[in-house]
């Protein structure tokens, strides 16, 4: 108890506002606080006498330890995350599907890396993904090992629903609840302690529509979402709500959504992303692409000055084809002079 950040390190006044639910606790327990705002939870306790702590029917040694089980208690109870600094994701080789050591040693991905997954269908893309989720420590098939900033990872990351490594995005989709846009949106903000609610939930709707080609409105169920709308929104929800420092996108080309755009508003600046892909312009949009032969990696290849360039044709190729989809969408005729 005694190096505990909560009771030595954070002030009184940083403490309950980092955690606005502390001041209950002080309440609850009559700790006069107030005076002691830019003090520590235990440069405030120590304070009190023989007698006060007689009035106040206080256990000094247990109350620190209270209050550290109660926060303790209370984020987990209101999902709130810690603030998961991760610099560095390392995937120290396995092996393959014929059980060969996989081409590389250990690939250390940085904060803010962009890396494309990419191989034929059914060579272990997904597998990757996985992997990494699961934090694997070789005891999956590829019998690959994930470190965290180069260490062995928390069991946390494993088996807390509150704590979550990454957030994942999927091929499948599928919403089960009996709610609106807004009713779920509304839960999962209250439930990462967001301050304004209504501008966060009005912020995903707007950034989720931008990727969607039919519009929603909050009063839409979310069963009644299609599947290009569910994803947007599940994307626009990520990028905005969750703060996973990890997001994993599997083959995101197959949404039915704007996937650039997608990927822009994922990219934040301090976020690892990692996707599987069969789309050359979101392989070549990545800092680096892992090639997947036969369930191992085989190569690792830093995107090239040249192919970047080439990104930038395949940019304009590719504006042409999303106008088409538009437009025969809408209804159109296509003319051979674009
Ligand atoms: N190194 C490995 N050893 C054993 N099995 C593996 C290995 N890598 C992948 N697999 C298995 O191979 C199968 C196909 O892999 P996976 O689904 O990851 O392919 P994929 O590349 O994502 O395919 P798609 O492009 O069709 O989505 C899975 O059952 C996976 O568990």
């Amino acid at each position: 108890m005694k190096n505990n950040d909560l009771i030595n390190k954070l002030t009184i006044s940083e403490l309950s506002n980092k955690y606005p639910f502390a001041e209950n606790f002080f309440t609850e327990n009559h700790l006069p606080v107030e005076t002691f705002q830019d003090k520590t939870f235990h440069e405030f306790i120590v304070t009190f006498s023989e007698d006060k702590i007689e009035d106040f029917a206080l256990d000094v040694e247990k109350i620190e330890e209270s209050l550290v089980d109660y926060i303790e208690q209370m984020k987990l109870f209101l999902g709130m995350e810690e603030e998961n600094s991760i610099d560095m994701l390392t995937i120290v080789a396995g092996q393959d599907k014929s059980g060969n050591k996989e081409g590389f040693e250990r690939l250390d991905i940085h904060k803010s890396e962009i890396i494309s997954i990419v191989g034929p269908t059914g060579s272990g893309k997904s597998r990757l993904l996985a992997d990494i989720e699961w934090t694997a420590q070789k005891d999956t098939p590829t019998q690959r090992q994930i470190l965290i900033n180069s260490e062995l990872p928390d069991k946390k990351w494993r088996y807390s629903s509150n704590n979550k490594l990454v957030a994942q995005l999927s091929q499948n989709m599928n919403f089960v609840m009996d709610l609106s846009v807004k009713e779920f949106l509304e839960l999962h903000a209250q439930s990462r302690m967001i301050e304004d609610i209504d501008e966060t939930v009005e912020k995903i709707i707007t950034a989720a529509n931008n990727l969607a080609g039919e519009q929603f409105d909050l009063t839409t169920a979310i069963t009644a979402l299609s599947g290009g709308q569910s994803r947007a929104l599940m994307i626009a929800d990520t990028a905005i709500l969750s703060s996973s420092p990890i997001v994993l996108i599997d083959e995101i080309e197959n949404a039915g959504i704007d996937r650039k755009k997608a990927l822009e508003l994922l990219v934040s600046s301090d976020k690892i992303v990692l996707m599987a892909t069969h789309d050359p312009t979101l392989a070549l949009i990545a800092d680096k692409r892992i090639i997947i032969k036969n369930g191992g990696i085989s190569k690792i290849i830093t995107t090239s000055p040249e192919e970047k360039k080439i990104l930038k044709k395949l940019d304009e190729m590719d504006d042409i084809i999303q106008k088409m989809r538009s437009d025969l969408r809408k209804g159109e005729i296509l003319k051979s002079d674009f």
